[in-house]
């Protein structure tokens, strides 16, 4: 919808008939937005090969869980002239929950004849239900490839969305993942009534260990402070519309992880990075305590209250790691 509002065909590919159909017919995408309609520029198809049909740029945004795939069935239909020119964006937040690989790494290996420096990651606070209705929103990409990084930033910038670059590939895309398991927190906290003070204890904490584990894989600690790192965190952690809040908030009210997932009928992507995020923990040798207290509230049949008493019982420490 953002690109059709400045591009004049973009067309999305869905496995969804009923939305296609909706796309094409209505203007508009009533399984997620009730009353929006869209621009007529924007078309929808349930083939792959008629989407990306001599398409300049192509942006990848289904969930992290399906990128493997998604790229795999991409791969026989990019001809020599996209593989060489045109522009590959994922908006995608978490890694490959086997593998714990970034989703750079997964379309490199998924898509071998695309220069994978070229690749472009948008992240940043930018929850559709807003950009759809035109609010200003900010975002950053971030590709090893300057050029890519400008040319993604071209496609997307418009009037009510403004893009900046950044090179730093790992760092936006930790910080886009990882922000998700703060997310679950935030909401949780809220389930528990444990008020504000503790939310934003959660998240300036949250972001120490964002950061710990970001540096340690090579990102730039500044990129924590930009808006794939501090950004997408105040509104993950704040905003009604975030997934991952509201499936927090279940969980803190005493709901069961499989009863509150299968309310969502959406991607919870926190989920299955913290358990992502618990091993790089351990592999990178980091300390993540959020993390380990969301691990075992998720995983291992923690109580919430009991996690978070946990947390504000452990050792105490200095704020500043160098100190
Ligand atoms: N919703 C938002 O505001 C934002 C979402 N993101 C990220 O974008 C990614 C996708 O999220 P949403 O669209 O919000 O999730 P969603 O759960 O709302 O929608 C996912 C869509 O992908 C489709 N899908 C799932 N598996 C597929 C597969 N194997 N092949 C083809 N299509 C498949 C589903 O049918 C559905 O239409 C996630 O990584 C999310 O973190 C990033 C920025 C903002
Ligand atoms: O990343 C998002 C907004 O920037 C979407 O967050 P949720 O997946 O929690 O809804």
């Amino acid at each position: 919808s953002l690109l059709a509002d400045s591009h004049s065909e973009v067309v999305v590919w869905s496995r969804n008939a009923a939305e296609v159909d909706d796309i094409n017919q209505s203007h508009m995408n009533r399984r997620f937005f009730k009353e929006v309609v869209l621009s007529p520029n924007l078309k929808a198809t349930l083939s792959m090969e008629e989407a990306i049909r001599e398409a300049e740029a192509i942006i990848l945004a289904a969930p992290s869980a399906a990128m493997r795939g998604v790229c795999a069935a991409l791969r026989p239909l990019l001809t020599p002239v996209q593989l060489a020119e045109s522009l590959i964006v994922h908006v995608a937040k978490g890694f490959e929950a086997e593998t714990m690989k970034r989703m750079t790494t997964v379309i490199a290996e998924e898509l071998p004849e695309y220069d994978a420096n070229k690749l472009v990651v948008l992240s940043g606070p930018s929850h559709a239900e807003e950009v759809i209705l035109q609010c200003p929103t900010t975002v950053v990409v971030a590709s090893g490839n300057v050029a890519a990084a400008e040319a993604a930033q071209d496609l997307f910038i418009n009037a009510y969305f403004r893009v900046y670059t950044n090179p730093d590939v790992i760092g936006v895309e930790v910080g886009g993942a990882l922000k998700n398991i703060i997310g679950l927190g935030a909401g949780l906290i809220e389930g528990l009534n444990f008020g504000d003070n503790a939310k934003a204890a959660l998240m300036t904490r949250g972001l120490a260990e964002i950061t710990r584990l970001g540096v340690k894989m090579g990102a730039n600690p500044l990129t924590f402070a930009g808006l794939a790192g501090i950004g997408d965190l105040v509104v993950t952690c704040t905003s009604k519309h975030s997934r991952n809040w509201r499936a927090g908030y279940m969980l803190g009210q005493g709901k069961a992880l499989s009863e509150v997932l299968d309310s969502m009928g959406m991607v919870v992507e926190g989920v299955k990075t913290t358990k992502s995020a618990h091993k790089l923990a351990e592999q990178y040798e980091v300390s993540m305590p959020i993390t380990e207290a969301l691990f075992q509230v998720l995983f291992a049949g923690k109580a919430p209250i009991e996690a978070v008493s946990d947390l504000m019982g452990r050792v105490k420490t200095h704020e500043i790691e160098e100190v």
